[in-house]
């Protein structure tokens, strides 16, 4: 199905190569047959979204964009978690310059990923919640595991999720189900996000669900790239205008936001769930 591309960088060795990474948090793996890059979380238990992971996200997106890959595939290297979202932790009590930080990275991974040219595809291999949907629906295609979840649950902490963070989510349901699932903080099963529309396929395991993945970015394989590049592009430039217009202001209403008294105390308690939550599974 795939017509195996030259990927000039690294001598063929053997079917698999890896790329540098900054840090350990993400690893990049590309299949010099298919030429497409995997992109691993790997910030164990549950990859929630540090400055440090954030960072990390980016420069691997500009590194696989960079490499010219045939196309990106992003996954979790955690056995039941895709992503878990923002670190919490980074906005409880927060570090301001930090979370001012973690804030514009977030902004600046939905970017590099919304807007890259390449075809994009997230192989949901666990839970997916707030930010770690926002990663699965920047990408064009979503194949999830069974018995999870995915959804914008960020009204649940007493924040309200940004019109750029929800257009990833608008692209792929119509106003009705997005407006009500996020009012909601709705976390569908991985069942309901099929049967939505929200995911496009399920797999019954990751590797699975990394082939399903190749094999949507295979479908492009006699699509001439520049013409599919700007196909894409001009379906996603109006939402991309938008945010760079709205980006500064936003990083200030979401400060003002997480620095109100009733929402640093509903973050606590929301910490606090998840706590006891472990603590009665033990
Ligand atoms: C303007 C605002 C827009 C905001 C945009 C984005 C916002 C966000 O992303 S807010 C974060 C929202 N995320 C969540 O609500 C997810 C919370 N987590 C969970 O629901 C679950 O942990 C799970 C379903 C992702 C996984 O469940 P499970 O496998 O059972 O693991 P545990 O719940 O036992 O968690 C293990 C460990 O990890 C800690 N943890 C989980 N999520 C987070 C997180 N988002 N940030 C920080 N820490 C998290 C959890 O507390 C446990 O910690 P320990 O007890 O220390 O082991």
């Amino acid at each position: 199905m795939f017509s195996p591309r030259v990927v000039s960088l690294v001598p063929r060795t053997g079917p698999r190569r890896f790329m540098s990474t900054a840090s350990k948090l993400t690893t990049v793996e590309v299949n010099d047959k298919t030429g497409i890059a995997t992109l691993t979380m790997c910030r164990p238990p549950v990859n929630g979204q540090n400055l440090e992971l954030l960072l990390d996200i980016k420069s691997s997106i500009k590194e696989i964009e960079n490499d010219s890959s045939r196309g990106l595939i992003i996954t979790s290297a955690s056995p039941k978690v895709f992503c878990a979202g923002l670190d919490i932790l980074e906005m409880h009590k927060p570090d301001q310059q930090r979370l001012r930080a973690v804030w514009t990275e977030l902004q600046n991974v939905w970017c590099a990923l919304y807007g890259i040219s390449m075809p994009t595809a997230a192989a949901i291999n666990g839970h997916a919640p707030a930010g770690g949907c926002l990663l699965a629906t920047a990408c064009e295609y979503r194949v999830m595991v069974p018995d999870c979840r995915i959804g914008l649950n960020e009204t649940q902490l007493g924040i309200i999720a940004p019109k750029w963070l929800v257009s990833g989510f608008l692209n792929i349901l119509p106003k009705r189900v997005a407006e009500r699932a996020l009012t909601q903080s709705r976390l569908f099963t991985t069942d309901e996000a099929l049967q939505e529309g929200l995911i496009d396929e399920i797999a019954n395991s990751k590797e699975e669900a990394v082939e399903k993945c190749a094999a949507f970015i295979g479908t492009f394989s006699k699509v001439n790239p520049v013409a599919r590049a700007l196909t894409k592009l001009q379906f996603r430039a109006e939402n991309l205008r938008q945010f760079h217009k709205e980006r500064e202001q936003d990083v200030e209403n979401f400060l003002s936001l997480v620095n109100r008294p009733e929402v640093q105390k509903g973050i606590g308690a929301y910490l606090e769930g998840l706590k006891k939550k472990k603590a009665n599974k033990q």
